[in-house]
């Protein structure tokens, strides 16, 4: 009996270990990942009541492409007269109008090259004459590109590293200092990513300074609040974009084994960040300070835990593997 369950489950471990060869090589083994999806339906619409941003003026760095535009339109949608700053104007007009024309609320273009503490100090002038200070800032710009670290220029790493932990400060600084100048409270967002919690190689610069980027935030959060300031983090997972996928992934060849990995079985969509980040920017979080949300569809804790390749062990073969822990005696 003994040797018939253990013949069993030899050729069990052998296949199990087959299983998960044929994982590694194709991403996907015994249960099929992506399936699940259907539980988790992306949902489109502005999930706020309308009006939600009704006099609120809002500005959202890189607001001309991907994500950024993504929470301009939802927040233009709820009421929010809206500023979007990057370096390409002839973009962010386009997006501009597109918006406006859809949602009835102006969004204004403002070129502005966050890197440079002189232009972001004249994009505030430009936004103070168009509409007054802002009640919502998401600093959302960033630049980013996958290379080996050994590969990196001093100016590759000061590239990235400007755009996303020195422009964030720099926007920060200039619109929270005239804000407590005028004595008017304000939501802060930050767009960062969830590897700014785990480091990740490959992309060192901008995990360094997206983790830079926390700390400001969350040390802000803790210094501000007494001028009526909020400070928020969100850390997306994989959301496609021209602007991410393109330099993350320029082939294609990892987004079906970065889709294996999530436990809810697909991307995140613009739609569904940019509704989290009009809710946090709102005045239904005023409690909010302070937070990190990591919004990845699961992917950081399927990333982290060392066992979790075993969703690929079938029900028939738990049964084997059950039969040989159990029989295990002693150490
Ligand atoms: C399947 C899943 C795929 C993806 C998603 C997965 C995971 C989710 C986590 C994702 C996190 C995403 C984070 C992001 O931030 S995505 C945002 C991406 N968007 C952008 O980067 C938009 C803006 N980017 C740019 O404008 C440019 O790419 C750049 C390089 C950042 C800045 O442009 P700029 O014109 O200012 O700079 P350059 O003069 O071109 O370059 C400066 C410096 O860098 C060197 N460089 C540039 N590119 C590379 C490269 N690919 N490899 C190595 N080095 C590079 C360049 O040579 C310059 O250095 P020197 O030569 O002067 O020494
Ligand atoms: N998509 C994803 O999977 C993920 C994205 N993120 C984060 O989401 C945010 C948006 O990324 P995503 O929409 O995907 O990518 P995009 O490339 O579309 O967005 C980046 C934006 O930053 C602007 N930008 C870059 N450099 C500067 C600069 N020096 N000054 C001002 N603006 C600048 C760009 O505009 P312009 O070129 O006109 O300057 C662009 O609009 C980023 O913070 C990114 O790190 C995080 C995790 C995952």
């Amino acid at each position: 009996m003994a040797a018939r369950v253990l013949g069993r489950a030899g050729r069990l471990a052998a296949v199990v270990r087959s299983s998960a060869l044929q994982l590694r090589l194709h991403g996907s083994a015994g249960l099929r990942f992506g399936s699940q999806a259907s539980f988790f339906p992306p949902l489109g619409d502005a999930m706020l009541p309308s009006g939600s941003f009704n006099n609120h003026v809002a500005l959202i760095t890189g607001g001309g492409t991907g994500l950024g535009r993504a929470m301009t339109a939802t927040l233009s949608q709820l009421g929010a007269q809206c500023i979007i700053a990057s370096r390409k104007l002839d973009i962010l007009q386009r997006t501009a109008e597109e918006i406006s024309s859809q949602t009835g609320n102006k969004v204004h273009a403002v070129q502005c090259d966050v890197r440079d503490p002189q232009a972001v100090s004249q994009c505030v002038d430009q936004m103070e004459a168009l509409t007054g200070l802002p009640d919502v800032i998401i600093n959302n710009a960033a630049g980013n590109f996958v290379c080996p670290s050994e590969r990196l220029s001093p100016n590759a790493w000061k590239t990235i590293t400007d755009i996303v932990l020195n422009g964030t400060a720099f926007v920060t600084l200039e619109l929270g200092k005239r804000l407590i100048q005028n004595q008017k409270g304000a939501s802060f967002l930050a767009i960062t990513t969830i590897y700014a919690e785990s480091g990740s190689g490959f992309v060192v610069p901008s995990a360094s300074a997206k983790a830079g980027v926390e700390a400001l935030y969350k040390s802000l959060a803790a210094e501000w609040g007494r001028y009526g300031h909020r400070f928020n983090i969100i850390q997306p997972g994989p959301i496609r974009t021209k602007g991410a996928f393109s330099r993350l992934d320029p082939t294609g060849a990892f987004e079906k084994a970065t889709i294996d990995r999530i436990p809810t079985g697909r991307l995140g969509t613009p739609a569904e960040i940019a509704n989290l980040a009009a809710y946090v920017s709102s005045n239904y979080a005023s409690w909010m300070s302070g937070a990190v949300i990591r919004f990845d569809g699961g992917e950081y804790v399927s990333l982290a835990g060392e066992f979790n390749e075993l969703r690929s062990v079938t029900p028939d073969q738990w049964k084997i593997l059950e039969v040989m822990i159990r029989n295990t005696k002693g150490s």
